[in-house]
């Protein structure tokens, strides 16, 4: 049976991508990116015949057949299985004994399949002719200050490192395009190491002494390889040397176009490069000596975004190079690294996603123009857990590399998802994985991307191969916005040493900048991926955690009963305490009260005796009569005899006192009456507020 996957062609891609999904299902526990995958092929045709697709551009995915090697062809694993039927299709036929083969004389899919890719390079194919027919318009691009980003994908073995980096004889894009790239700049080179990369996509000023500590840095990296044999040096302009790893690149260009500068143009260029790995969604800094002692981990990098978005890797080195044979030396430092990382920690090193960067500042004067970015990334093998077997740690490493791999599937899936229906908003899940977090801006129209996909020819791994395939498959209907003005790299903001903006109408709120990375880090959790083990041990994962939870929250609960009692003691204590200061206070008024209302009380008494006896005084003064008077007036009346009581006026008299001492004794009653109420009040009043007291103290 065979099955034609046209990829050039709208609308033909649901069965590649139907049995991509198939084969997804059976090997990975993602099902649900399936859906996705099947839904975008039948909205394919839609998308392509609309007058918007002018603006878009597929991404291009290019196949690359390797020969092969002797050992393959004398152990017999040439059975025709890759057969090349054009420039642009190639047929794969599934070999005897493979899993395909099986299936398909089950009746279960085919033993044919078709595809078609953007351009195939067979196993004859030069590295010139390789670099000229894929990245090197994007490295045209690149120089003119768009972004670039480069996939190199395939299995274990399928040459996809010898497309990046390449062989002494036979050097690899990458070299290429530092070549290339410097070729462009030469004579032209900003010499000053005082313009750096900043974040994700600013630049930034240095001081004297971060300059000479960025030269530190640069020396003592390449004193990494000072025991190896230093590469020849580059003689010419059109042939230079360099080297990778134990390889030394000689590019010579016969063919290449020159990128003319524009005339005029007084712009000045720096270049800088990193290197790192991704290696079970950790990222390594490959600059950066693995540790030797085998207790010793190496440190993982956070991926941060800047405030405007752009992802990072934070912390990561960026070195300063001047020509391509630095450039080189920066890889085979990288390489050392990665190579030595592996061995300690007994994986291959293809089992990691390698990302070499090359930063391109345009400088004009003092001011950096634009900034662009070229990143050339050797994914990992695509093997599969089924085929290798691999367990416990072997299984989640094998489960990471294919989780990215299908978060990458996943987020090409939505983003085509996405541009077949432009009322459709859907969650692209570039978060889920570091590589396509990394490379999130360059999906969403801030740069260009291509994809190398590597096979060999072999019976032994076709299975593997058509898996790779049909993944390119899926790759290949992803529509790259490119509006031009977003393509274009915008003037990167600059930065002073502490970070803080130079520029005038730079955006960087350094304060807010702090939290968002602080916040980043809070999100940005290493997590290993679970999802990727087996069901038994899952359940014994989350049987664990369930015990952990269950005697977290037991501990908690202790802890807060604990902090409760202490602060309900606390608390009483310090009531009662305040409660006794309270009734100390209170009877100490009532008695100050009823010591001034006595003494008061005493005071009006003593008044009042003292206002009787004056005014009896008073009284007795007026009414006095003389003695000889009065002994004269009683003879007189006794000699009357007529009469025995007291004269009138005298009766009088006394009428009047009596009466005066009266009234007098009413007022200083009503006075003492007044005080005795006053008194009666302040009385009631501290007993409320003795019993608001009792209320207080039983309420508590
Ligand atoms: N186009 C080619 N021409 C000649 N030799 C090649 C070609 N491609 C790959 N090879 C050779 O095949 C072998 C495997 O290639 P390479 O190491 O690049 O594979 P890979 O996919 O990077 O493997 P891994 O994933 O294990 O790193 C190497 O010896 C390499 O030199």
């Amino acid at each position: 049976m065979t099955t034609i996957i046209d990829l050039t062609h709208d609308g033909t891609v649901l069965d590649a991508m139907e049995s991509t999904c198939n084969d997804l299902h059976a090997c990975n526990p993602h099902r649900d990116v399936l859906s996705e995958l099947s839904s975008i092929a039948s909205t394919q045709s839609e998308v392509l015949d609309t007058a918007e697709q002018q603006k878009h551009q597929h991404l291009r995915v290019y196949l690359r057949v390797r020969p092969f090697s002797k050992d393959e062809i004398s152990s017999n694993e040439d059975q025709g299985c890759v057969v090349l039927e054009n420039a642009r299709t190639v047929m794969l036929h599934a070999p005897k004994g493979s899993a395909t083969m099986k299936s398909s004389e089950k009746g279960v899919g085919q033993a044919i399949h078709t595809f078609s890719f953007s351009q195939i390079f067979g196993p004859e194919t030069k590295q010139a002719d390789l670099f000229e027919g894929t990245i090197k318009s994007q490295v045209h691009d690149y120089l003119e200050g768009k972004n670039a980003l480069v996939f190199s994908y395939g299995v274990t073995n399928a040459g996809k490192t010898h497309t990046i980096q390449g062989s002494q004889k036979d050097p690899g894009i990458l070299p290429q395009a530092l070549d290339v790239i410097f070729r462009h700049i030469k004579g032209r080179q900003y010499e000053n190491m005082d313009l750096k990369p900043y974040l994700g996509s600013d630049a930034q000023y240095l001081g004297p002494d971060q300059v000479q500590q960025e030269r530190n840095t640069k020396a003592a990296i390449f004193a990494l390889l000072k025991e190896e044999n230093e590469p020849p040096h580059v003689s010419g302009v059109s042939s230079h040397s360099s080297s990778t790893g134990s390889l030394s690149f000689s590019v010579s260009y016969d063919n290449t176009v020159e990128f003319v500068a524009v005339s005029g143009d007084r712009s000045q260029f720096a270049l800088w490069v990193s290197f790192y790995e991704i290696y079970n969604e950790s990222v390594y800094d490959l600059l950066q000596a693995s540790p030797t002692s085998k207790t010793q981990r190496r440190t993982a990098l956070r991926v941060c975004e800047d405030s405007a978005g752009n992802s990072y890797v934070r912390d990561l080195k960026w070195i300063n190079v001047h020509n391509s044979e630095e450039a080189c030396k920066i890889l085979r430092v990288g390489n050392k690294n990665r190579s030595a990382a592996s061995t300690k920690m007994n994986h291959s090193s293809s089992r990691s996603h390698s990302i070499f960067t090359i930063k391109l500042l345009r400088i004009d004067g003092t001011e950096v123009q634009t900034m662009s970015e070229l990143s050339l990334c050797d994914l990992a093998g695509s093997e599969r857990c089924g085929k290798t077997k691999t367990f416990g740690e072997r299984l989640k490493e094998a489960g990471n590399i294919n989780n990215s791999l299908l978060i990458l599937g996943k987020c090409i899936a939505a983003l085509r998802s996405n541009q077949s229906d432009r009322m459709k908003n859907g969650y692209i899940p570039f978060r889920e994985s570091k590589l396509t977090r990394l490379f999130q801006s360059i999906f969403c129209g801030k740069g260009r991307a291509s994809m190398i996909v590597n096979i060999n020819q072999c019976a032994s791994t076709y299975d593997e191969t058509l898996h790779v395939m049909k993944f390119s498959a899926i790759a290949k209907q992803v529509v790259q916005l490119i509006p031009t003005k977003c393509l274009e790299s915008l003037t990167p903001r600059l930065v002073g040493r502490n970070g803080k903006p130079l520029l005038k109408n730079g955006v960087i709120d350094d304060q807010a900048l702090e939290n968002y990375l602080s916040e980043e880090e809070l999100l940005d959790e290493d997590e290993a991926d679970m999802s990727i083990l087996p069901q038994e041990d899952l359940l014994n994962v989350i049987e664990n955690l369930r015990a952990k939870l269950l005697a977290e929250r037991r501990k908690n609960l202790v802890q807060e009963i604990d902090i409760r009692k202490e602060m309900g003691d606390a608390m009483l204590q310090q009531l009662m305490e305040s409660e006794e200061l309270r009734n100390r206070q209170v009877a100490e008024l009532k008695e100050s009260y009823q010591e001034k209302l006595e003494n008061t009380f005493e005071m009006y008494k003593d008044a009042l005796k003292d206002h009787a006896y004056q005014r009896a005084l008073e009284r007795i003064e007026d009414d006095y009569v003389p003695l000889e008077e009065f002994i004269a007036e009683q003879e007189k009346v006794e000699s009357n005899a007529l009469t025995t009581r007291l004269p009138y006026h005298m009766s009088l008299v006394y009428f009047q006192l009596i009466v005066s001492l009266q009234k007098r004794i009413a007022v200083l009653n009503d006075a003492l009456h007044e005080a005795g109420e006053r008194f009666f009040d302040k009385t009631i009043e501290i007993e409320t507020l003795h019993k608001k007291l009792a209320d207080q103290v039983k309420t508590i």
